[in-house]
């Protein structure tokens, strides 16, 4: 059975591949051509995909050999999944193993913006160190604010202890379902939208992209949201409407923000959201541990094994592919 990887993994997931015995190829080459794309497509049975490309209803029926898809992702937004489960193509994710760095890196925006750290750090970046001054860009502490967080699945709940833990802060959560443990382990209180919109001091989020839900987080979600509040997206950029949560930021209706993902994305260059002080942007490198990303290959190949042994795929994002 061919693979094909899209990208250059850490070398613990090819290895395992190989030594099940799957053929490997991978393109070393990370801006693949359309017809590079196109003709390791051709070629494959299975796609083991590094990156947001689009597994569509085009897609599909252009490659009809594939069998199956392997994420290098948790995320799956971009996989149709409902065209994957007509072929019966089961697509393979990697959730757990970045639950603990995505939800750092969570936590490391929300104190890098309620101590405005990307604006002092650019300052010294600069060659202004500045004087002490009493009242220059203040920060603001978080011991015992609300944590708000919308989708409380695996990296919510870290991201929910870590506040618990290190600022004893308050946990309201606004979920598909309620996350019981979260309730008992954390005290986590289940709030409506519109509650957890207006409660909370920081405001993190953490679902499961879907176009449903696209810009939900608009101008009408800001301008409910205190003063104070610091709006945190590690999950997907879609979930943000960028124009309206620059206005909300020079404005000040709300305090600042911290992404890890923007909408679009990358983000554009002349963004002005990039030139606030009360913002700090990372280039969506939540999993981006040696760590995360060893246990990602790891979690890619085993689900690639599972396949090529007619087995399930241990963690699949469309295990209804395997009811008879
Ligand atoms: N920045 C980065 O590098 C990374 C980003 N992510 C993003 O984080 C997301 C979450 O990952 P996990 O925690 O592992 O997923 P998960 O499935 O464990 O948790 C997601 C939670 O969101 C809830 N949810 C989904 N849609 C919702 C909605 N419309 N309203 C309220 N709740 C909703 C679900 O019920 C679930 O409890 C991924 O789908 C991915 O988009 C994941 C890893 C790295
Ligand atoms: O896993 C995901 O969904 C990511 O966004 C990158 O690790």
């Amino acid at each position: 059975m061919k693979v094909f990887i899209n990208k250059r993994i850490p070398e613990i997931g090819i290895k395992m591949l190989k030594d099940a015995g799957l053929e490997v190829t991978i393109s070393e080459n990370p801006e693949l051509t359309q017809e590079e794309w196109l003709k390791y497509c051709k070629d494959a049975d299975v796609i083991l995909n590094v990156g947001q490309n689009k597994y569509d209803k085009d897609f599909f029926e252009e490659f009809p050999n594939i069998k199956a898809i392997a994420l290098y992702s948790v995320g799956f937004d971009h996989v149709d999944i409902d065209e994957a489960n007509q072929r019966k193509i089961p697509v393979g994710n990697t959730p757990e193993v970045l639950s603990r760095a995505t939800s750092d890196v969570a936590f490391l925006l929300m104190q890098s913006v309620a101590r405005r750290a990307s604006y002092y750090f650019q300052k010294v970046k600069n060659g202004d160190w500045g004087e002490f001054d009493p009242l220059h860009e203040l920060g603001q502490e978080l011991y015992g604010k609300t944590l708000g967080v919308f989708g409380l699945g695996r990296i919510g709940f870290e991201m929910a202890e870590k506040c618990k833990k290190a600022f004893d802060m308050n946990i309201i959560y606004h979920n598909r379902s309620h996350n019981e443990e979260a309730e008992k382990e954390l005290g986590a209180k289940y709030v409506s939208f519109e509650e957890l919109v207006s409660e909370s001091d920081v405001l993190s989020i953490h679902a499961n992209f879907s176009e449903e839900h696209s810009e939900i987080f608009n101008e009408s979600a800001f301008k409910k949201m205190k003063s104070n509040a610091i709006f945190i997206n590690t999950a997907r950029g879609g979930f943000h409407h960028q124009k309206d949560l620059y206005n909300a930021l020079v404005s000040e209706k709300i305090w600042g923000a911290g992404l890890d993902v923007t909408n679009p994305e990358p983000i554009e260059e002349n963004d002005p959201i990039l030139k606030l002080s009360n913002v700090c942007v990372l280039p969506h490198i939540g999993s981006a541990t040696i760590e995360a990303r060893n246990g990602m290959a790891k979690v890619a190949a085993e689900n690639i094994i599972a396949f090529y042994k007619g087995e399930k795929m241990p963690n699949c994002a469309n295990p209804e592919v395997y009811k008879e």
